[in-house]
């Protein structure tokens, strides 16, 4: 790896390259990417033990309460408790990523508590404490490399400021791949999401969660079940689609899965609906048929309608550190991903690998975390927020 600030070496008082470097060194400490997560996976969606999980249960899909209700407008009580609920829904993602939020940003608050100035010794052990929080080695660096750059410059002196600037650091470096994910509301034909991931992400709880936030919002969805390999992901998405009100397309198990996504989107062309999301596989015999399998499901698609899918998604768990990265990068291989979700941040202390996944996987949108079982669990991706969560007092 190249250092790009070559001109802070030498600088009086300023770190040196060396620190840049720091994490080769230390390479054993905390850098066991591949390390089994505490993490454990928890029941079926209907088995939340959270009192929110109720919401899940709700049978009408459009009763779901929802980050941004619908109409009616509201009552100046209700803007009060509008408010309330979004201190509540940021105090709830804060208190989700407690782990996360203690293995950066709390180590963080505690290198630099007495320090007087900001030296070599300092920035390697930011940069270590960053590694070992999963940020992973590009972002790492880049952000290394801009506070020893400020550093030089003289723009930052004090330790006490650097986690201030740290925190915005991380912040601009998220913010290129926090894009949401916006349906369009001329298109002709339904807008068609496949979504891909290995087993036990997440993805079908996530397709569920999807689908009724979608509902909610008043659009006609149909789900495509082309996981026919593992025939209780069908039974899953089954129970999901009647939870939401949502047809489910199915084809026999073990059948063709790419003919199952062709007819799911063909009922969501009759049906005129809005939205066809494709469940797939995420194992099959040999990692190479499943890559191949996922090719062939999205060609299918793609000649079937211009420009779909108009969403390929990636569904990560976020406890897998940074496993994600070679998951992510093997994934976009077979099928060029355009968003991921990364699900489980709850459950794990690795949530920095979404750092590490802004950085290295340019064009691909980071659309949705997972916090929960519950359908509200599933947010919209906001860089400023997700870093405001885990520094936040
Ligand atoms: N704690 C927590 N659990 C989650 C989250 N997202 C999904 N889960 C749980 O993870 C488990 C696995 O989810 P599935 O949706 O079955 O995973 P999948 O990727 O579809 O797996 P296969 O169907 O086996 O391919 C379920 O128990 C989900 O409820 C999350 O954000 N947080």
């Amino acid at each position: 790896m190249m250092a790009r600030d070559g001109d802070a070496v030498g600088h009086p008082n300023c770190v040196t390259i060396r620190a840049m470097f720091g994490f080769r060194k230390r390479k054993g400490k905390g850098s066991d990417p591949e390390a089994p997560e505490e993490y454990q996976p928890e029941g079926a969606p209907e088995e939340a033990s959270e009192a929110e999980a109720a919401d899940e249960a709700a049978p009408e899909p459009k009763e779901e309460p929802t980050e941004e209700p619908a109409a009616p407008g509201p009552s100046p009580a209700d803007e009060d408790e509008g408010a309330e609920k979004k201190g509540g829904l940021f105090g709830r993602l804060r208190e989700r990523l407690a782990k996360t939020r203690s293995s950066l940003a709390e180590g963080l608050g505690a290198l630099v508590l007495g320090r007087k100035e900001i030296d070599d010794e300092l920035l390697e052990d930011l940069e270590t404490q960053l590694l070992t929080a999963d940020v992973g080695v590009t972002a790492t660096q880049r952000i290394i490399d801009d506070l020893t750059r400020r550093v030089s410059r003289k723009e930052l002196t004090d330790p006490q400021a650097l986690v201030g600037t740290l925190r915005e650091e991380l912040t601009a470096l998220l913010a290129p791949a926090a894009r949401p994910l916006t349906l369009p509301e001329d298109q002709e034909g339904p807008f068609v999401l496949l979504m891909v991931g290995v087993n036990g992400t997440g993805k079908t709880t996530t397709i569920g969660k999807l689908a009724q936030r979608y509902r909610a919002e008043g659009r006609e969805v149909v789900l495509g079940a082309a996981d026919t390999f593992r025939a209780a992901a069908a039974e899953q998405l089954q129970e999901w689609g009647e939870r939401t009100g949502v047809p489910v397309i199915r084809g026999p198990e073990g059948g063709d899965p790419g003919a199952v996504a062709h007819d799911a989107v063909e009922a969501g062309r009759a049906r005129g609906a809005d939205v066809v999301i494709i469940d797939t596989a995420g194992r099959l015999h040999t990692q190479d048929n499943l890559m191949e399998e996922l090719a062939k499901v999205r060609r299918v698609i793609a000649k079937q309608l211009p420009d779909a899918p108009h969403e390929t998604m990636l569904v990560i768990d976020g406890g897998t550190g940074q496993n994600a990265l070679s998951q992510a990068r093997q994934f976009n291989q077979s099928v060029p991903l355009t968003g991921l979700t990364v699900t489980k941040l709850d459950g794990t202390a690795r949530g920095g690998v979404l750092f590490a996944l802004a950085a290295e996987l340019e064009g691909v949108a980071i659309r949705f975390i997972g916090v929960g079982e519950s359908a509200e669990d599933l947010r919209p991706f906001d860089a400023a927020e997700f870093v405001d969560a885990l520094f936040e007092e």
